[in-house]
């Protein structure tokens, strides 16, 4: 069954520019969402810890700023964008007093709902709109006057208006201008979380650093390593993204193409199937979702300790030298924002 998608036509940008919306969040996509909502019309206040480090940032872009207890009170709509880890907290200690019968909750992402670390009472609306890009890059294409697709999904429509008015948000943020798909919270979530660690985040990843390993532990220089297995990666994907993956193989050398072919299902192979097989059972059951959760609990031991680790390995410095030399490269958006 081929998925519902929505565009422009079919969202009606007046029923979110008639609400108050709170974003709590100002990272990646908070300030996305923000920013893009002021310039479609619609009354927004940011909602952030008093100690937040992202507070001067909103008053110098020009919007309001409250805590996320008192942005909640204001609000007719709260997309919740702090991390997924501090959403239970956020919720139970600012926004269930606040959250009064009629009103809409809204993620980003729906692990909080998909896991039930969050359990809203049934009186309010529950919906989700996910782009389906990284923060930085949706903002830039609704500013360009495109937009990055994006999820609809609604968990529960208590004033029967939830997906009217989802859609609408959608709009407002650019989705609808490239496409909403609807889905679950359910599908979303499982998918989104697939999708990071299997192939787009930590698999990617590894496969980097491993081939990276490979050569410079034969002897090559860490310097053609670094073009071979990372940056001439970026060309190969936007081939694939602008055409799919035939796109790409037309575009590459009969040499490479061959290799493709021949040796490419030896690096993933069955077994690496059988693994992925498994980490997707264990997102179904919540099993990630507690380790993350636990995790998060108990200080971060682990997640610090991997970060440590990450920044230590040597394709990093081989990088940052690399890219001081690249001034056609974008400085990264880590810096900039
Ligand atoms: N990163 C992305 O592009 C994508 C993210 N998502 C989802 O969007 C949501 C937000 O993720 P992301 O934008 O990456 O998050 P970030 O880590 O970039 O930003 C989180 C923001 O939340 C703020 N924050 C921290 N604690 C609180 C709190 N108690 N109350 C209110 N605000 C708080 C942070 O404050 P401070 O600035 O002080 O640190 C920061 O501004 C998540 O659900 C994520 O899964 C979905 C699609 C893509
Ligand atoms: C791929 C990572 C992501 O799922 C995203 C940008 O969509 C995230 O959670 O950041
Ligand atoms: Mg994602
Ligand atoms: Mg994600």
């Amino acid at each position: 069954m081929s998925a519902e998608v929505f565009y422009d036509d079919d969202a009606d940008l007046s029923i979110i520019q008639g609400k108050k919306v709170a974003v709590l969040g100002y990272g990646s996509q908070g300030h996305a969402h923000s920013l893009s909502l002021r310039d479609s019309g619609v009354e927004v206040v940011i909602g952030l810890p008093e100690g937040s480090k992202s507070r001067p940032k909103v008053e110098e872009q020009g919007l309001k700023v409250l805590t996320p207890a008192e942005a909640s009170a204001w609000a007719d709509v709260i997309m919740v964008l702090a991390p997924d880890t501090v959403q239970r907290k956020l919720y139970a200690e600012s926004i269930a007093p606040n959250l009064t019968a009629g009103k809409a909750l809204f993620f980003g992402h729906g692990l909080n709902i998909r896991f039930e670390l969050i359990k809203p009472p049934a009186d309010v609306d529950v919906a989700m709109v996910a782009p389906k890009g990284p923060g930085h890059l949706v903002r830039r294409q609704y500013v360009d006057g495109k937009g990055v697709p994006a999820l609809v999904a609604v968990e529960q429509d208590a004033t029967g208006g939830a997906l009217a008015l989802a859609l609408s948000y959608a709009k407002a943020i650019g989705g609808t201008r490239a496409g909403v798909i609807r889905t679950t919270f359910k599908e979303e979530t499982e998918t989104d979380l697939f999708g990071e660690q299997a192939v787009l985040c930590g698999g990617a990843t590894a496969l980097v650093q491993t081939g990276f390993e490979v050569l410079t532990e034969a002897g090559y220089a860490p310097e053609i390593a670094y073009f071979e297995c990372l940056h001439e990666l970026k060309l190969i994907v936007d081939l694939m993204y602008e055409g799919g993956i035939a796109r790409m193989r037309y575009s590459i050398s009969d040499t490479a193409e061959f290799g493709d072919y021949t040796r490419g299902p030896r690096v993933i192979n069955s077994s690496t199937k059988e693994e992925m097989k498994k980490i997707l059972s264990e997102i179904q059951s919540g099993q990630f979702t507690r380790e993350l959760i636990e995790d998060d609990d108990a200080g971060r031991p682990a997640f610090n300790k991997y970060r440590e680790q990450a920044a230590a390995h040597p394709i990093e410095e081989t990088g940052r030298k690399l890219r001081d030399m690249m001034s056609w490269v974008d400085r990264p958006i880590t810096e900039t924002a």
